[in-house]
């Protein structure tokens, strides 16, 4: 189990993180979501032993995250946000060498994520694409098959279709009864791998909870296309709310279950119908807003 005790970082420029206190069990993903420099780096940094608390404690499997640390990073997968890599190395001699100094001998993990997230590892770091670097990181965090899964910002640089497999790597690891922690700074990522999220606001936790349950309470908002201008208008008479409204085009918002509006769009001539992301800050007025937290600590105010 991975746990946080009234964890505290405070950095002198006044960021950090402010009294983290949530377990994080066997077979499930957890995902720190906040905007830039909301301290969702140095919760994983924490976990790795890199920062030393200011108050409070993390502890991976009953063992301290600061005392422990390299015995934990044995177990513990790792991808840095924004990390950067030899040059001059291919991608295949950067994961050899990391996988002999973890000791390992046998590659076939190495491989097979490498093949599912399609990289050539033949290529050198130099002249790979981001999403290429991205991916090596990714290879290199997952190869030696740890218990203990750690990604800051794993879906940065990477394409739809690769989005799509890293979820699936993902889920499989979840399934294998991995602790699995990611950071992101959209709550759709969240909404399709994890189990539980919590959302950050300057360092301290507004929300902890159920994806299923944030999923139920989330604000949607879809750009539907109508055949005419008149049948959109017509629609919009309905008891739906209207974010927006041009020519044949409306932009409807619905709360929880979608069954409602696709019953109600059943009765027109509907042309497309397209989800339109929620920024961060209208998920967090949502979500926060509609939602008793589980825990929060902000009224700590720690920053202030
Ligand atoms: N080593 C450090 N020294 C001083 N301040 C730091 C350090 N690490 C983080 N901070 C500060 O802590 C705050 C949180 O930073 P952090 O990188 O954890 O946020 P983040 O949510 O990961 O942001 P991003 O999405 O940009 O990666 C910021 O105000 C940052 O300036």
């Amino acid at each position: 189990m991975i746990r946080f005790k009234n964890l505290t970082k405070r950095f002198e420029d006044g960021g950090g993180i402010a009294d983290f206190s949530f377990e994080v069990e066997e077979g499930e993903v957890f995902g720190l979501v906040g905007s830039k420099g909301s301290g969702k780096t140095t919760a994983l940094r924490m976990l790795m032993g890199f920062e030393y608390p200011t108050k409070g404690r993390c502890a991976i499997n009953g063992k301290d995250c600061v005392r422990a640390a390299s015995y934990l990073h044995r177990m513990t997968g790792y991808l840095p946000d924004g990390f950067s890599l030899p040059a001059v190395l291919t991608g295949r001699q950067f994961l050899r060498s990391n996988a002999e100094m973890r000791g390992m001998r046998n590659l076939e993990n190495l491989f097979n994520t490498a093949k599912k997230l399609d990289l050539n590892i033949d290529r050198k770091i130099g002249d790979m694409t981001s999403a290429d670097v991205q991916k090596t990181g990714i290879v290199c965090a997952l190869m030696h098959n740890p218990p203990v899964i750690l990604l800051d910002n794993p879906f940065r640089n990477l394409d739809s279709r690769t989005r799509s497999v890293l979820v699936d790597l993902i889920l499989e690891e979840k399934e294998k009864g991995k602790m699995v922690i990611l950071t992101s700074d959209t709550v759709d990522i969240a909404d399709l791998t994890c189990d539980r999220v919590g959302l950050l606001d300057k360092g301290s936790i507004v929300y902890l909870g159920d994806v299923e349950n944030m999923r139920e309470n989330m604000y949607r908002s879809y750009l539907i296309q109508f055949g005419s201008s008149r049948s959109a208008m017509q629609f919009a008479k309905e008891a739906f709310e209207i974010k927006s409204m041009k020519d044949r085009n409306l932009v409807v918002s619905v709360q929880g279950e979608l069954l409602p509006l696709v019953r109600a769009l059943a009765n027109y001539h509907v042309t497309s119908i397209e989800p339109v992301p929620l920024s961060l800050e209208e998920t967090f007025v949502h979500i926060y807003g509609g939602l008793h937290a589980e825990h929060t600590d902000s009224e700590t105010g720690f920053f202030d």
